[in-house]
């Protein structure tokens, strides 16, 4: 019978591989991790806080159910390896991917501060200084990501931007995998929606559609709450759009459906704004946007933008870049990486050890 696995040896082996900076890989699997508590659930899976015995690392594992033939479950398994190149400062580590049909789960560094949305709903808005590192951290993971992989976020919100104990800010939960991008873009886009105009109407979107949708988090996260919602977040079910809707907000050519309800969301938005002017109470107006009216609003509206003179000026300059509605017109991750909010941000002195530390 086979040798059986000496587990010190193992980790001794890595643990010299590692201060020799020789690049090893876990092979992971499911009986090797033990579940320590939930992380949360969200965009197409769950999070939990996993120990690895045998490298004794803690993780996070995210699970994602995948309704499609076991070959594209493999091919998207082949597809996540490239995580394994992404390495960045800003980038949460990957420690592997593994099948347990039919979910696929994926390893990543644990971040024990959680995650931007967590955060300013539990510690209220995030201060300008604060705010200037995250933009920082976003600005350059994007650019790396996109630089060194032509990797496109696809998915910039804050409950993707993550925080650890030692006041790093990294970002999670890219579309690195082509497959695995079209077997979730069936799924619901839930009530915020983060997705830049030329994207909601299915035009052609690139590195800057991650741009709007930095600009529309910073704004999140520095007044504590969604931009666009007047009401709380999280709208009643019926305002999710259904899942056929959802699909055309992947990057396919504009659905005349989807165009249609939100021409629909328009006339109904002039009609409310009419009656409102004349002073009537909008009778069956839902506080909460529905989320058609979002989309119609984001790509009807002017962008959103901070409260003049409360933040700073090249806070309120930086976000308006970001939320230039013309593609043409908005900057790259990387020309951002040259902007005056960034570059300050990036030299301050910002005691996100304190900041973080606060938190309990
Ligand atoms: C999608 O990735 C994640 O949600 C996470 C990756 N690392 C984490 N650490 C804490 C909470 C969530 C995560
Ligand atoms: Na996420």
């Amino acid at each position: 019978e086979a040798e059986p696995v000496n587990y010190h040896s193992k980790l001794s082996e890595q643990l010299a591989n590692l201060e020799l900076g020789i690049e090893y890989k876990l092979d992971l699997k499911n009986e090797d991790l033990t579940t320590l508590s939930e992380l949360g659930a969200g965009n197409g899976g769950t999070v939990t806080k996993v120990l690895h015995e045998k490298s004794g690392t803690v993780m996070a594992k995210k699970v994602v159910f995948i309704d499609a033939k076991p070959t594209v479950r493999k091919q998207i398994l082949r597809e996540l390896q490239i995580l394994h190149e992404c390495n960045s400062k800003y980038i949460v580590s990957f420690y592997g991917a593994y099948l347990s049909e039919p979910h696929i789960c994926m390893c990543m560094e644990f971040m024990d501060k959680g995650s931007l949305d967590a955060i300013y709903k539990k510690y209220g808005p995030i201060p300008p200084e604060v705010c200037g590192k995250i933009a920082v951290a976003v600005v350059h993971g994007l650019t790396y990501l996109y630089d060194e992989h032509r990797i496109i976020h696809r998915d910039v919100k804050p409950s993707n931007i993550l925080v650890n104990g030692m006041g790093q800010i990294k970002i999670c939960d890219f579309g690195v995998s082509g497959e695995l991008i079209n077997s979730i873009a069936d799924t619901f886009v839930g009530t915020s929606t983060y997705m830049s105009p030329e994207r909601i109407q299915g035009d052609q979107y690139s590195v800057k559609s991650d741009v709007w949708s930095l600009g529309v988090s910073v704004i999140e996260v520095a007044l504590g709450r969604f931009p666009f919602a007047d009401g709380e977040g999280g709208s009643d079910d019926e305002d999710d759009l259904p899942a056929d809707l959802a699909g055309t907000l992947s990057p396919t050519k504009p659905n005349p459906h989807l165009s249609a309800r939100l021409d629909g969301a328009a006339a109904k938005d002039k009609a409310k704004r009419r009656k409102s002017r004349s002073g009537v109470s909008l009778e069956g107006s839902s506080a909460q946007m529905s989320i058609l009216d979002l989309l119609q609003h984001i790509v009807n509206e002017p962008p959103p933008k901070l409260p003049e003179g409360k933040f700073p000026k090249e806070m309120e300059e930086f976000v308006n870049i970001c939320l230039v509605k013309d593609p043409a017109k908005r900057q790259t991750p990387k020309e951002l990486t040259r902007h005056k909010y960034v570059v300050d941000s990036e030299a301050a002195k910002v005691d996100l050890l304190g900041w973080v530390t606060a938190m309990n």
